[in-house]
This record gives structure tokens, C-alpha cells and sequence, in this order.
């Protein structure tokens, strides 16, 4: 459909009796034939716009004004009500994906109802818009794909990007979180179908920190997939060819990062999200000194998994220095928390050689060693003058692990037997599953503290129900990036930094531990209720905010002296603004007073709630 004007004509007079002075003239265009005014096009578009559409708390007043009047029901809503009605309509659908679709017509609805909903439900609508649901939106992408939420830059606009980043109907991005879906949770290569991932990232953006959603823009790089199912599934919706790879590809992502910048600012902060780990570090190290970028499932994943340690230190009453780390997955995230415990330890007093000593890694090969040539890999660091091992127990064995962290991809790993193994080390196990979705958790919470006598200090990727053990309940917290990266970037955005130091994530690290209380680890739990992250969020980012200036990174001068109230200024309201002309007055709206306010909206409203039950 697309709006052809045509000519001007006055108004009829019956409307312009009704309307007065603001409805006098308008201007004719044509829809699919029929003959419409243009104070409709205006008005209907506050429906259509989920920026704009208030749905039925519209007021009679703004109905009138905006020309929607009519096009609703004569009820008025608060947006309280129809708070309630979505937390009835999402509860009444079981399966989560119908609740993901319920949620995604929502937002392609009503943007500001959508984002509040989220973010006073969060311990309910977070397993749907985020892991484990969304791990299914994206393996049924094809199927459910409704209306655009991001923009997909495929390898054949090469040459073209800036032309179609300018294709994006908003101008003040500040954030784009941006995956090529080789790496989606731990589902592999899902190609396009990846959008699920930086469409979800950035819904938690708003609901968890308060960034306003016109400000960031969800990215699919579609370089091809190498899933061959995908490639023969005629539902696929992304290029069907294998994966662009080596200088053809580099060569694409640096087009994207300049286009980037070119489009929006030097300041733009780009989030890499489920990329193969080949490309993950490669990118971060690349950009990560010239862009305003971070990698989410390294340096994300190592902040939210240190404020577990530090908060388990609590439970075992050890410092770093007497643990002992098993990883379970030497990839992106072991790496990346890897690599933050090495630094933690470093501060606690170990010499760095010391630190490295302390760090095992074991791949889907078995445990890194020097016997297996991997010079090149990423985790070199972790690599051990030891006999080579395969089995899991048989490793445990040899090093007994404190922590065993399970970032394989692989569900299930942590058998019976490993759980148990660790409990007999230990008089408490700390045992991080991390992760996604659930069926790629390394165990579940039930086994976890089934197999420990309910000793293990226990955190997962993706929620689990709680645990009850005779008298005791255990509510296992989840170990998951979204407690770092919506409050960074918050503070990033803000202040505008040039690039993210690691520094920064170590800072949030520890603003998560702080938020853990005495209440969280009695109940079994190593990190706060996620209803608190977006007061965390904040704190997040005013560390951030004075890490910036601290380290001359921010581009916002003079530096704010009250730094949450600058921040808490810049905040999206989830609240509805009112829709009236700042000009209106009421004496030039007759119609409303004389007929339309014969029913009070109170009366509507008491009306309404009869009709709902
Ligand atoms: N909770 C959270 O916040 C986060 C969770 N994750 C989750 O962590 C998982 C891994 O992510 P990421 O590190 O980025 O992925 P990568 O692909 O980079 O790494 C996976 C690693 O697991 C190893 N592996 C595979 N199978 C086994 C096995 N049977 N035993 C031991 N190791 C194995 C792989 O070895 P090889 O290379 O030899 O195949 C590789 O080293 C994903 O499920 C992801 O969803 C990721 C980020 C954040
Ligand atoms: C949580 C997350 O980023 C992941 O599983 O990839
Ligand atoms: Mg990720």
C-alpha cells in the first residue's frame, strides 16, 4: 500500500462544525482506489505506529484531535489495565513459542505496553523473549517471521552497505548488537535465522536498562550458513549458499564496521553476538581498539560468570587463590572467563604463571595438553605438561577442581558421576552449567544438587525450576550475561566511549556481586532475582560512566557530577506521553464536549472490567 496525494479540498462542513479550525482544510489522497483524508493517514498511523499507538488509552480528547476517533471502541484503558489484560492473554497460551509470538505481535503492536510488561514481569517473560525461547524462534525463524525488528545485510549488498544501513528508518542508533549466526546459544550454525539473538539482546537493552528502543538496531550480517538442513529447507529465509569465508569475509565485516560508523558515529556501540568462535576473537582484537565494540559472549560471559566466583567465595569461605578452575569448553565464553579469573587471581596476589597453573581446559578431545599441538588455539595459555585424558572423571580425578564450568555446548556432560566425583572432593562444589538453551546445559539444577546431597554451590545458563531436597528449596540463579552487558552498555551509550576497556567488565563483575544478599546465597542462589537487574543495570553503568571519564574515553564534556541522575535523564519512559498538540485548547473541540463525554470514561472503565470477565 503506499499514500498518492492528490489534491487539496476542503472539509466537509458537518466535520468542520464538529472539528472546528484544526479539521478545515485537508489534503485528499488515495489508498488501493478509495479516496481517504489525510487527518486519517495522520490518525490511523498512531494506531499502525507501535511507537505511537496507545491502542485503547488513547483519550477521547486525543481521539479527536488525531482524527482516530471511531476507528476504537468508545472504552478507554489505562495503560495499567491493559497491563493486566496481556499478562492474562500471555498467560493463557502454554506453549512458550505461541507466549514468544503472543509477545512479538505485542511489540510490533504497542512498543511502549510491550517493553513495560517486560519489564515488570522479567522473571516470567525473560525464559520467553530471551533463553530458552528464543533458541526455538530462531530454529523455527522461517516459519514465524512476521515483520522487520532489524535489518539483514546479506554478502551480495557488499560494496552497498552504507546504502542499506541508510535503509534503517531511524537516524540516532547508538547500538547495534549484531550476529552472523554461526554460533546461535548452543544450536550451531543457524545462518539468518540468527536474528532471533540481537532482536532479543536489545528488547533487554530497553526492558533491563531503560536505553530507548529507537536507539538500537538488531543486525544480521547473512554470509550464508553451512547447516546443511537449513540449506535444504525450503521455509529457509536467508542466502541459500555455503558461508563466505577468509579475506571475502573479513573484507565484508570491515565494510559493515566503516558503513557503521559512517551511518552513525564513531561512537556507536557494536555488540558481536554468537559468532564461531574462529571469527569472535579474531573481530575483538581487530576492532576493539579502533571501534566502540565488545564481544558479549567473551567479555560479557566472563563478567556475569566472575560476580558468580565472587559471590561463591561467600558460600566456601575461599579466596581465588585456593581454588582450582575445570573448564568444561575451551571456546568463546571458557576463554573470556578464563582469561577475567587469570586477572582476579593476579589481584588476590598470584603471580600471573601461578594463575595460568590453576586454569584446565578440556574440548571435545579431551583435556588441553602439550602432547596435542595447539599452538594456534586461543586457550595455548591453558595448555598443560600433563598425560593426555578424555574422560571427564578421569580428569576430575587427576586436577579436583573447586569450580567446574561448563560452557561445552554439550547437554549433559556432568553426569551422575562427575556431580558426585566433585562432592567427594569438595566439601562444597561450585558447579557452573552455562550453557543455552536447556537442553544444552551441562546438567540440571535437580541433578546438580541431587548428586552433591545438596552441597553444590550451583548456577545455570538458562533457567531451571527450583529444587526441593527434604525441607530445604533451592532457587538456583542464573549465570547469564543479561546481569552485564544491558548496564554497560547503558553507560557506554551515555558517555559515548571510544572503545571498552576490560577494566569495565571486571567493574560490573563486582557491581553484580555487591547486589547478591545474604537472602540470595541462603536461598542457593549465587546472583540477585533478575527483577533486580534494572536497578543493577544502573549501577552498572554509573561505574562505567566514571570508568570512562576516569580513563578520558567519554566524548561528553563537561563531565556529569551527579552521574545517576544524568543517566536516569536519558532513560526511555515506559510510560505513555500524551498524543495532544502542545497548541490544543478545549473550547476549539465542541463535538467532544457536547456528545462524546456523555459517558464518563470512569463509567466505561467499570463497564469494561464486567465485559472482560
Ligand atoms: N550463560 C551465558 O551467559 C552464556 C552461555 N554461553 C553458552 O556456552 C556454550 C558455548 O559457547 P561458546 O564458548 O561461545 O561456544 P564455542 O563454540 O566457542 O565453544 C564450545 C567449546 O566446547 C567444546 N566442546 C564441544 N563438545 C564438548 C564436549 N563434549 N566436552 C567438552 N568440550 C566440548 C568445543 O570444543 P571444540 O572446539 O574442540 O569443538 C569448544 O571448545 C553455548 O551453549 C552458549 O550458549 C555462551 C555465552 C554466554
Ligand atoms: C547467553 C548467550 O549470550 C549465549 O548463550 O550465547
Ligand atoms: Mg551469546
Amino acid at each position: 500500500m503506499y499514500f498518492r496525494p492528490c489534491l487539496w479540498e476542503p472539509a466537509s462542513k458537518l466535520w468542520q462544525s464538529r472539528c472546528g479550525k484544526l479539521l478545515a482544510a485537508r489534503r485528499i489522497h488515495e489508498i488501493n482506489g478509495d479516496i481517504i483524508t489525510p487527518s486519517q493517514v495522520r490518525g490511523v498511523d498512531h494506531l499502525r505506529d507501535p511507537r505511537l499507538n496507545k491502542g485503547l488509552a488513547f483519550t477521547l480528547e486525543e481521539r479527536q484531535t488525531l482524527g482516530i476517533h471511531g476507528l476504537q471502541p468508545a472504552r478507554i484503558k489505562t495503560q495499567e489495565e491493559q497491563l493486566q489484560l496481556c499478562k492474562i492473554s500471555v498467560r493463557r497460551y502454554e506453549d512458550p513459542l505461541n507466549k514468544y509470538l503472543y509477545l512479538s505481535d505485542l511489540y510490533d503492536r504497542n512498543e511502549r505496553l510491550f517493553f513495560r510488561l517486560l519489564s515488570e514481569n522479567i522473571e516470567e517473560l525473560m525464559p520467553i523473549i530471551y533463553t530458552p525461547t528464543v533458541g526455538l524462534a530462531c530454529q523455527r525463524f522461517g516459519r514465524i517471521y512476521r515483520r522487520p525488528k532489524g535489518l539483514f545485510v546479506t554478502y551480495n549488498d557488499r560494496g552497498h552497505v552504507f546504502d542499506l544501513l541508510k535503509n534503517w528508518p531511524e537516524s540516532d542508533v547508538r547500538a547495534i548488537c549484531v550476529t552472523d549466526g554461526e554460533r546461535v546459544l548452543g544450536l550451531g550454525d543457524l545462518g539468518t535465522n540468527g536474528m532471533g539473538i540481537p532482536i532479543g539482546k536489545l528488547a533487554l537493552y530497553t526492558a533491563l536498562a531503560r536505553i530507548k528502543p529507537h536507539q538500537c538496531l538488531p543486525i544480521v550480517v547473512d554470509v550464508g550458513t553451512n547447516n546443511q538442513h537449513l540449506l535444504e529447507d525450503p521455509l529457509y529465509v536467508g542466502l541459500r549458499q555455503k558461508r563466505v569465508v577468509g579475506k571475502a569475509y573479513d573484507d565484508f565485516m570491515d565494510e559493515f564496521m566503516e558503513a557503521v560508523v559512517r551511518r552513525y558515529s564513531q561512537t556507536t556501540l557494536v555488540q558481536f553476538e554468537d559468532f564461531g568462535n574462529h571469527n569472535a576473537f579474531r573481530f575483538l582484537e581487530k576492532y576493539r581498539n579502533s571501534y566502540c565494540t565488545f564481544n558479549d559472549d567473551i567479555q560479557g560471559t566472563a563478567a556475569a560468570v566472575m560476580a558468580g566466583f565472587y559471590a561463591s567465595q561467600r558460600v566456601t569461605q575461599k579466596s581465588f587463590k585456593d581454588y582450582t578452575f575445570l573448564f568444561a569448553g575451551s571456546g568463546g565464553a571458557a576463554i573470556g572467563i578464563a582469561d577475567l579469573t587469570v586477572q582476579a587471581m593476579v589481584l588476590d596476589g598470584l603471580s600471573i604463571d601461578e594463575a595460568y597453573n590453576k586454569i584446565f581446559m578440556v574440548d571435545v578431545d579431551g583435556l588441553l595438553t602439550k602432547s596435542r599441538n595447539l599452538d594456534e588455539h586461543q586457550a595455548v595459555k591453558y595448555v598443560k605438561d600433563m598425560a593426555p585424558m578424555t574422560n571427564l572423571v578421569e580428569i576430575i580425578s587427576a586436577i579436583k577442581p573447586s569450580v567446574l564450568i561448563g560452557a561445552s555446548a554439550a547437554g549433559g556432560i556432568f553426569t551422575p558421576e562427575v556431580l558426585r566425583l566433585m562432592a567427594s572432593n569438595n566439601e562444597r562444589p561450585v558447579i557452573f552449567a552455562l550453557s543455552n538453551p536447556t537442553i544444552k546445559a551441562e546438567c540440571t539444577a535437580e541433578d546438580a544438587y541431587n548428586h552433591t546431597e545438596g552441597r553444590v554451590v550451583f548456577s545455570s545458563g538458562s533457567p531451571f525450576p527450583p529444587v526441593t531436597m527434604g525441607d530445604k528449596t533451592f532457587y538456583p540463579g542464573q549465570g547469564n550475561n543479561a546481569y552485564i552487558f544491558p548496564g554497560i552498555s547503558l553507560g557506554v551509550i551515555c558517555t559515548e566511549t571510544h572503545h571498552i576497556p576490560d577494566e569495565m567488565f571486571l567493574i560490573a563483575a563486582k557491581e553484580v556481586a555487591k547486589f547478591v544478599e545474604i537472602s540470595d546465597i541462603e536461598r542457593g542462589s549465587l546472583y540477585p532475582p533478575l527483577s533486580r537487574i534494572p536497578d543493577l543495570s544502573m549501577n552498572i553503568a554509573i561505574a562505567v560512566t566514571q570508568c570512562a571519564y576516569d580513563r578520558g574515553l567519554s566524548s561528553i564534556y563537561p563531565e556529569p557530577q551527579d552521574k545517576r541522575k544524568w543517566l536516569e535523564s536519558q532513560l526511555f519512559d515506559f510510560n505513555y506521553e500524551s498524543s495532544m498538540p502542545k497548541t490544543w485548547s478545549w473550547p476549539e473541540l465542541p463535538y467532544i464536549k457536547t456528545r462524546a463525554l456523555t459517558q464518563t470514561p470512569s463509567d466505561l472503565l467499570i463497564k469494561g472490567k464486567e465485559n472482560d470477565k
